[in-house]
């Protein structure tokens, strides 16, 4: 079964003559364990997909099934705790607290959960661990280069023990060397820990490496989709 399908997912933005349809009618299926890339020049839709795929954001029209659930009837609060409980998120903007310790920002996901004592901290610990920094769990968020900083977002992304990681051009604001560490980083979350991926990238290389590529063009999916191996 599919971990995430969608049926005749549409999104329009603003109303009357400004009314613009950024994606129409997409149906797509993402199976457990898979590495999917989002690819499409910029403004044709990937961001929005990616929203509705995440739950952050409620279609026009058409719905998410995710884990043979449609979420097109849940109440805000229940799609919230499903997102905390399924995903980890991933952006090229990082969105650290720069105030707070990067054990803090890891284990803020875990804090909203309601997780308390030992086990928020015993959790917080093994993400820093898995993405080697422990070291500078007492660090303050700011005091850490972009490499650092992205590798502190996937230890907050991975410490609910996601199904689903999305990440957003998560090399995007890194130097090449930096930004290959992190694909091989979410690689290895793919690989070891069936972690879903699903990324959205204008990088052609990244796009390569997942198994399969989903091509937008104006809101809609291209061609299909076209295997790694074809
Ligand atoms: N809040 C909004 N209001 C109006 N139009 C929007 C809004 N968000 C996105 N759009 C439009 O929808 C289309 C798709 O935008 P989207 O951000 O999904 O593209 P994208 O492929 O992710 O682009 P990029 O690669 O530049 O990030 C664009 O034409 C954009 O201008």
């Amino acid at each position: 079964m599919a971990i995430i399908a969608t049926q005749h997912l549409m999104r329009t933005y603003g109303k009357g003559a400004a009314r613009f349809t950024a994606l129409h009618d997409v149906d797509l299926q993402i199976e457990a364990g898979e590495a999917l890339a989002i690819v499409g020049k910029s403004g044709s839709g990937k961001s929005t997909l990616l929203h509705l795929l995440a739950l952050l954001d409620q279609p026009t029209a058409g719905t998410v099934v995710l884990n043979g659930q449609d979420t097109h009837q849940l109440k805000t609060r229940q799609l919230n705790t499903l997102r905390s409980a399924t995903f980890g998120f991933v952006f090229q903007q990082f969105f650290l607290n720069s105030k707070d310790t990067v054990y803090d920002n890891v284990v803020l996901p875990l804090k909203i959960a309601g997780a308390v004592g030992k086990a928020r901290r015993e959790r917080g610990l093994a993400a820093l661990r898995e993405v080697g920094l422990l070291d500078k769990a007492k660090n303050k968020a700011t005091d850490l280069s972009g490499g650092q900083k992205q590798r502190v977002c996937i230890a907050r992304a991975l410490v609910n023990r996601p199904k689903i990681i999305f990440a957003d051009e998560p090399t995007g604001n890194l130097d090449s060397v930096t930004g290959q560490m992190i694909e091989d980083l979410l690689f290895k979350l793919n690989r070891e820990h069936g972690i879903t991926l699903i990324i959205v990238t204008h990088d052609p290389d990244l796009a390569a490496k997942c198994d399969r590529q989903l091509q937008i063009r104006d809101g809609q999916l291209v061609g299909g989709e076209r295997d790694k191996i074809a």
